[in-house]
């Protein structure tokens, strides 16, 4: 009879991407979590382990969608964002740590209110990562969250519904429309950032998969969100107020300088782990 650690091992060599093991071995350990119930600790003791029929054609069907390349978050359906679990689909992108940090940042601002629960505003919501994350984490505050794609927004709602995290959500184009709020405490925005040329050498995971919408803006106005965001959101955030991007790594100096050129103080570029430029933030 087999055993975990045998059904674990066959998992893996039906797996044919070049990443190294490691990363193949920590994608394999997804799979079984959610499709098995079984982890790391269970799969290394080795337990008997007799699969039925439909299990055996998941994991197989699971091994080839990762050898075409597609983001186990998506075959899966989930993806963990401060640790919580956030339902995706190709109409989202899936959260990335690198987004965490905002939420930091955010919860650090707030803790300045002490005498008003903060009303906060996120634009392109996608998956619903950070306005679902901000109330669980700030129960006091009223949260907003828009995105132009109704497919996200139902995502959105979906994780806002399952996490039980009370977040309104708006479909709004922030590119055309005015924001249709009153006064704001913090605005925050993971806008897309990616210049189409970049895509080029993007991970086909990336750009075979993960919604275009979310990523990509042209060549020649690669600033286009932040430029909409800071005139708007100047005009509904209160005295004190935060605005807050992720941002392209290599426009860091140039976001700053349009939220300058719109009035915002304190204005900071904040660089991640990885020493890249990562956040702008200023004050009203
Ligand atoms: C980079 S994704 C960020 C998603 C999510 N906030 C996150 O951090 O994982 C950008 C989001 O902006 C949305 N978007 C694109 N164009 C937009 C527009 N004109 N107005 C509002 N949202 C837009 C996309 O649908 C996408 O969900």
């Amino acid at each position: 009879m087999k055993n975990s650690k045998t059904v674990f091992q066959d998992f893996i060599a039906n797996i044919t991407l070049k990443e190294s093991t490691d990363e193949i071995r920590s994608i394999a350990y997804l799979v079984f979590a959610k499709i098995l119930r079984l982890d790391r600790t269970d799969i290394l003791a080795a337990k008997p382990l007799a699969l039925d029929q439909e299990q055996e054609k998941e994991l197989y069907t699971i091994a080839q969608r990762i050898n075409k390349h597609e983001p186990i978050q998506y075959i899966l359906g989930e993806a963990e964002f401060f640790g919580r679990m956030f339902k995706v689909n190709s109409a989202v992108l899936i959260p990335r740590p690198e987004t965490e940090y905002l939420i930091h940042e955010i919860l650090h601002h707030t803790n300045l209110y002490k005498n008003h629960a903060p009303h906060i505003l996120d634009i392109g919501t996608g998956s619903g990562c950070i306005p679902v994350t901000i109330k669980k984490e700030l129960p006091e505050a009223s949260v907003t969250a828009t995105d132009i794609s109704t497919e996200a927004l139902a995502i959105a709602k979906e994780n806002a519904l399952m996490l039980n995290a009370s977040v309104e959500f708006l479909q709004h184009d922030i590119l055309t429309q005015n924001i249709p709020l009153g006064r704001l405490d913090v605005v925050v925005s993971n806008p897309p950032y990616i210049a189409q040329t970049e895509g080029a050498l993007m991970n086909r995971n990336v750009l075979q998969y993960e919604p275009h919408l979310a990523l990509f803006v042209p060549d020649d106005d690669a600033l286009k969100f932040y430029k909409a965001i800071a005139v708007k959101a100047y005009e509904v955030l209160n005295d004190g107020g935060l605005l807050i991007v992720e941002i392209n790594e290599r426009f860091g100096h140039e976001t700053a300088a349009i939220f300058k050129a719109n009035h915002f103080h304190d204005v900071a570029i904040m660089k991640d782990l990885d020493g890249k430029d990562r956040i702008v933030k200023g004050i009203v």
